[in-house]
């Protein structure tokens, strides 16, 4: 069953064309993700998807479902704690006091941070406080996650540790996904499919699926080989463009 549907979607910036006719279909439970060089459209695409911004032409079908929204940065209010952080959402979704307390504690159970609930975001490390903004997704219920390059500002051993727990999250919560990254070997460790957009206006050139059996390391040789194999149709698409 299909999530989201784009068929022949455009987006314009007045004179300037942002995305030129992309289609893509993402199933439920997918875990896809966009990849292209800087500037081709990747954010803007996650922005039409999450309904921030209007198409300039084609179709999105999203039905009623509902997204949320994960960045680079954890946006988290300073002045809350990491479980009033997390406790937001269920706060405007009208949750009572008892119910968001036991909500947000089963959350940071999950992403494995329980024992943090008292915390001020400055107290923790890069990788926690995206440990508490993924918390805070989730606790949007909803059907799609979006999520642009959130693992972009950490180091290479947090990423890899945070892989394997979106993974694992992923798989048990059932969600569906839309990771944009420019990290390739990412891609290839993440996705079921990466999708690959062409430099600016960004269309779909290519849609790899990623069959290697998971859990995968993105050091193994299967990672490696299908990413090298990415980054040649990337890296030529780019010296098209000469940028
Ligand atoms: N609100 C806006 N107004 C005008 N131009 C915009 C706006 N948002 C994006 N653009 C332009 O649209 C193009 C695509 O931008 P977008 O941020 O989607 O690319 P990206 O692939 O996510 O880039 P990066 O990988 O560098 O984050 C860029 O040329 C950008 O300058």
């Amino acid at each position: 069953m299909s999530v989201l549907q784009l068929e022949n979607v455009s987006k314009e910036y007045g004179s300037l064309l942002a995305l030129d006719r992309v289609s893509l279909t993402v199933q439920r439970g997918e875990f896809v993700c966009l990849l292209g060089a800087s500037g081709c459209g990747k954010s803007t695409l996650l922005s039409l998807v999450a309904g921030l911004d209007r198409i300039s032409g084609g179709t999105l079908d999203i039905g009623d479902r509902k997204v949320s929204l994960m960045f680079q940065e954890a946006a988290l209010f300073p002045w809350l704690s990491v479980r009033a952080n997390v406790e937001l959402p269920l706060r405007l979704q009208g949750a009572g006091r008892a119910e968001r307390r036991r909500r947000a504690d089963e959350l940071l159970e999950i992403v494995r941070l329980r024992d943090f609930g008292d915390k001020r975001p400055h107290e923790l490390s890069g990788g926690m406080r995206q440990r508490v903004a993924l918390a805070r997704a989730l606790a949007q219920d909803a059907d799609v996650l979006l999520m642009d390059e959130p693992f972009g500002a950490l180091d290479a051993m947090t990423r890899d540790i945070l892989h394997d727990e979106l993974e694992r999250i992923w798989r048990e919560q059932e969600l569906t996904v839309l990771f944009v990254t420019h990290n390739v070997r990412e891609a290839v460790r993440l996705g079921d499919r990466v999708i690959l957009l062409s430099s600016r206006p960004g269309r779909v050139i290519e849609d790899f699926a990623i069959a290697h059996a998971r859990p995968r390391r993105i050091d193994s040789p299967e990672v490696s080989g299908q990413a090298a194999e990415i980054t040649d149709r990337l890296r030529a698409e780019v010296a098209r463009h000469g940028n």
